[in-house]
This record gives structure tokens, C-alpha cells and sequence, in this order.
């Protein structure tokens, strides 16, 4: 058996607890498939006076910088920028290879945290940063490394996820599910992270970059969250034979010389009941992948939480730990291709627009005139033969169309959407959600 490894746990809160705890509980276990034993040499807090349950309180500290500067194994579980940028830097300068969890970190900077982890030889692993404990960032980065990712459309926030499905299935408020997934511990500290949009956005960068080989950081990716959509609008998609899904979406699109391009996006969008990713509930994951060679890949678990996400942790640990028992290369170099990166607009994509409109002849032919315009074709237009309800309808001479496009550019979609706003026959454009997964 070779010299034990010192690990130091930067974090003790609902994914640093579990990661603490196994390394304890399953030791021998660990030892043996090592070759050398982890020893958990100190855990660094922000509150040193709390008890923490099964945690052994002479491990507590809140000296990080110490910890760090004695460790062979860094594993942060603080979330945040700083200090984890700052600490994570500091452990690859000692020599020590890092294991984080710390999605918005690595979209912001993974960049230079990299490139440093490759100019010192050590190990970066973030297994856990996307869709917790789903294996999905060593399967893209190394096994589809020999293939041509075209499109990733993943479900990679668990609270969301949750909140949407509440929605859907048990008629939930949009607030009481955010307050439910928050005492699930699948929110982030401040969960506007996630019904916002940016943590998945995040794991949309990190995501694009290993699929496409090409440096993809937050600022990149366009981001649209699940506040404004309301239960109006998931009870409508259900009846029209969807589900509303918040969507990481991280695309390989043609441009008009023939050149690729890459798109990275996140938005709340219509998935049809047919589609895999429709029946992922709860706070569950997925991340469906579409690859020239090997076709479509489903990856479906858990992505929040503590313990689910402690085995993606778990399983980087051991990882990182072999490779300095066994010695050879560290990091690889990370992305440097140069597709260029695709703003919005630029996308094609498909609409559903849900107006609140005057009930009187000609109104359709108005409202129709308005895609010719800009070129947007019409697939189906249906109109609910009951009054549009609500706070001040007089239930006369209000209708309601949904308008379902075929695939268009975001362009003359969302032009199409403002002249319709503009429209006199038009109430208000009620809801407009984007339609994924469909071939
Ligand atoms: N909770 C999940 O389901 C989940 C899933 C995947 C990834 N993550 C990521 O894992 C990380 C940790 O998440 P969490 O849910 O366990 O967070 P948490 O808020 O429950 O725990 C954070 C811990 O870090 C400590 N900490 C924070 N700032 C510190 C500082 N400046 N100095 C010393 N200690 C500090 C806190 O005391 C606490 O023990 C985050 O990056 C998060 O995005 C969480
Ligand atoms: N807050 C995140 C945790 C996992 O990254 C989520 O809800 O998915
Ligand atoms: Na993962």
C-alpha cells in the first residue's frame, strides 16, 4: 500500500456532509481500490460553533488556506467564486489535485483554472458541477471525444425540474414548490441561481466546451428562467400534448458559408410527451445527447442533493487519488478550438404563441398577415371556443389562439412576436415558449 493521501474538504454543508461521512464509513473499501488510503486531514467551515451530526468536530476548522497548504487532495464543496477560485489556485500551486462540485466557478474561470492545472501537472475534476450524480461530464469529454457532438438538450437543474413538475402534475404554486425544492437541499444558497436560469447556464458552458472543444464560458450562453412561466401555460402545454421543461441546450449549427458554429442556450421550452426527456420528473436529470457516430445517448439520475451528488465527488476522489498512486500526465489540455460562438438570433427554433385576442371576423387573417410578413410559416392555429377567463372579462369578445410555427430563425420569430404585440386585435401575446425536441 503506498503513503496515505491528505484530502482537505473546503465546505461542510448539504453535498460536503455526505462527502465527509463516506470517507469515513467506506475507508477500507477506498483504501483498497486506491492503494493507499485517503486521510481526511480537516474540513474548513464559515462557522466553526455549529454541530454538525456524524462529523467528527476535531476535523472542523476554518483556517482554509492552512488545510490547503497540507493537502495532496483538495476537494471544494464551498460553492461561490471567492474564495474558491483563490484556494483552488493555491492547491494546484502546492501540487495538489482538486476535485470541485462548483459549476458557476468553473463557467466563469474553468478556463485558467485549467490551464493551471495543466502547467503544474496535477488533476481538475468536476464530475459533480453537471447533473450531480449523472456520469455525464467524463462520457462527453472522453468517451464521445472521437465523435462529432451535433446537439445536447439536457435537464440539468433539478430544482427547476421540480417546480415545473410540481406544476404540471399536482397543480403546485410556483412559489411553495421553490420553497419545497429549497428544504430538499436541491436549491443552490440563492435559488434565484436557479429558477433564473444561470446554473443551468452554467452547466451549458461547461457542457458546450467539452463537446464542441471549444472555449464556451458563462457570458456566452443565453439565458431565459422560469419565473414568468405560470401555471396557465404548463396546464396548456399539457392539454396540447407537452411538457414544459427548462432546457440547457448546446448545439452545432451550420452557418450560411458552410462553416459549423456552436450555440449555447438555456430557456424554458415545450418538449413533446413522446420525447425521453418529457418523462423525467421530479427533481431528476437528463442529458439527451445526439453525436454523428454514436446516435442518440440518454443519461438519466439524480443531479441535486447531497448524497447523489457526494458520489459524483466520491468517484472524482478515488479518480484523482489512483492517478498519484500510479503517477503519469496530469490534466489535458483544455478546450482551445475555435468555433465561433452563435448569439440568439442566430438559432432556429420553433414557437408557440399563445394570444389573448378580440373575437370578431378578420381577426385571424390580421393575425396570420403578421408571420407572412416575416416570412414565419404557420404549422397549426387553434382557437379555444371559450371566452379567454381572467380578472375583468366580460366573457364576450375575447378568444384565445395558439399558433404553433414550424421551425424558423429566432429572428423573424421574435420580430414576428413584437409586431403581434403591436396589433390592435391583439389583447396581449399571453405566453410564447420555444418548441424542442421535436425531429
Ligand atoms: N446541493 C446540491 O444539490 C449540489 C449539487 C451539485 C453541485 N453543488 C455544488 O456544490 C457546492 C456546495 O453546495 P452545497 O449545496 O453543499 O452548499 P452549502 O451552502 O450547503 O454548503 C457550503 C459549505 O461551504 C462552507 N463555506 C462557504 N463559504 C465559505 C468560506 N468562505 N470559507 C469557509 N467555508 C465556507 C459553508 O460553511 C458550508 O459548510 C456548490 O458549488 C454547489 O453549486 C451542489
Ligand atoms: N441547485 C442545483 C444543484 C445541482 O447542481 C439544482 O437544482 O440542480
Ligand atoms: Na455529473
Amino acid at each position: 500500500m503506498a503513503e496515505p493521501l491528505r484530502v482537505a474538504l473546503l465546505g461542510c454543508g448539504v453535498v460536503g456532509t455526505e462527502v465527509a461521512q463516506r470517507l469515513t464509513t467506506h475507508a477500507e473499501a477506498y483504501a483498497e481500490r486506491i492503494g493507499a488510503r485517503l486521510e481526511l486531514t480537516g474540513i474548513a467551515v464559515r462557522d466553526t460553533d455549529r454541530t454538525r451530526a456524524g462529523i467528527d468536530p476535531a476535523l472542523i476548522t476554518d483556517d482554509a488556506e492552512g488545510l490547503v497548504g497540507r493537502a495532496d487532495i483538495v476537494v471544494e464543496l464551498m460553492g461561490g467564486i471567492e474564495p474558491a477560485r483563490s484556494l483552488i489556485l493555491k492547491a494546484i500551486s502546492h501540487g495538489a489535485s482538486v476535485v470541485t462540485a462548483n459549476k458557476a466557478l468553473l463557467a466563469e474561470h474553468g478556463a485558467d483554472l485549467l490551464a493551471a492545472a495543466v502547467q503544474a501537472g496535477v488533476r481538475l475534476e468536476y464530475e459533480a458541477a453537471v447533473a450531480g450524480a449523472i456520469p455525464i461530464v467524463r462520457p462527453v469529454g472522453e468517451s464521445l471525444a472521437g465523435d462529432k457532438v451535433q446537439r445536447i438538450l439536457g435537464i440539468v437543474n433539478g430544482t427547476t425540474n421540480y417546480v415545473l413538475d410540481k406544476m404540471d402534475s399536482e397543480g403546485w404554486e410556483f412559489d411553495d414548490a421553490v420553497k419545497k425544492a429549497q428544504e430538499l437541499g436541491y436549491a443552490e444558497a440563492d435559488p434565484t441561481a436557479d429558477v433564473g436560469g444561470h446554473d443551468a447556464a452554467a452547466k451549458a458552458a461547461i457542457l458546450a466546451n467539452l463537446a464542441f472543444h471549444t472555449p464556451v464560458s458563462l457570458s456566452d450562453v443565453y439565458v431565459e428562467g422560469i419565473t414568468a412561466v405560470t401555471a396557465a401555460d404548463v396546464a396548456r402545454a399539457k392539454a396540447e400534448g407537452y411538457a414544459v421543461k427548462l432546457l440547457a441546450i448546446c448545439e452545432r449549427l451550420e452557418q450560411a458559408d458552410g462553416s459549423d458554429g456552436v450555440s449555447a442556450r438555456v430557456y424554458p421550452a415545450l418538449v413533446p410527451h413522446e420525447h425521453p426527456l418529457a418523462s423525467v420528473h421530479g427533481a431528476f436529470n437528463a442529458v439527451f445527447v445526439e453525436s454523428e457516430a454514436a446516435g442518440e445517448l440518454m443519461f438519466y439520475g439524480q443531479g441535486a442533493g447531497g448524497a447523489p451528488t457526494s458520489s459524483a465527488v466520491l468517484g472524482d476522489i478515488i479518480s484523482v487519488a489512483r492517478r498519484r498512486v500510479l503517477g503519469g500526465r496530469g490534466q489535458s489540455e483544455p478546450s482551445n478550438g475555435a468555433l465561433p460562438l452563435l448569439p440568439i438570433d442566430q438559432i432556429r427554433t420553433r414557437y408557440h404563441i399563445t394570444l389573448d385576442v378580440v373575437d370578431r371576423p378578420g381577426v385571424l387573417s390580421k393575425v396570420t398577415e403578421v408571420f407572412a410578413s416575416h416570412g414565419v410559416s404557420i404549422e397549426t392555429v387553434r382557437q379555444k371556443l371559450a371566452p379567454v377567463d381572467g380578472a375583468g372579462n366580460d366573457g364576450a369578445e375575447r378568444a384565445e389562439l395558439i399558433i404553433a410555427t414550424h421551425l424558423g430563425a429566432e429572428s423573424a420569430l421574435a420580430a414576428t412576436v413584437k409586431s403581434l404585440e403591436k396589433l390592435d386585435v391583439v389583447n396581449a401575446v399571453a405566453s410564447t415558449l420555444r418548441v424542442e425536441g421535436l425531429q
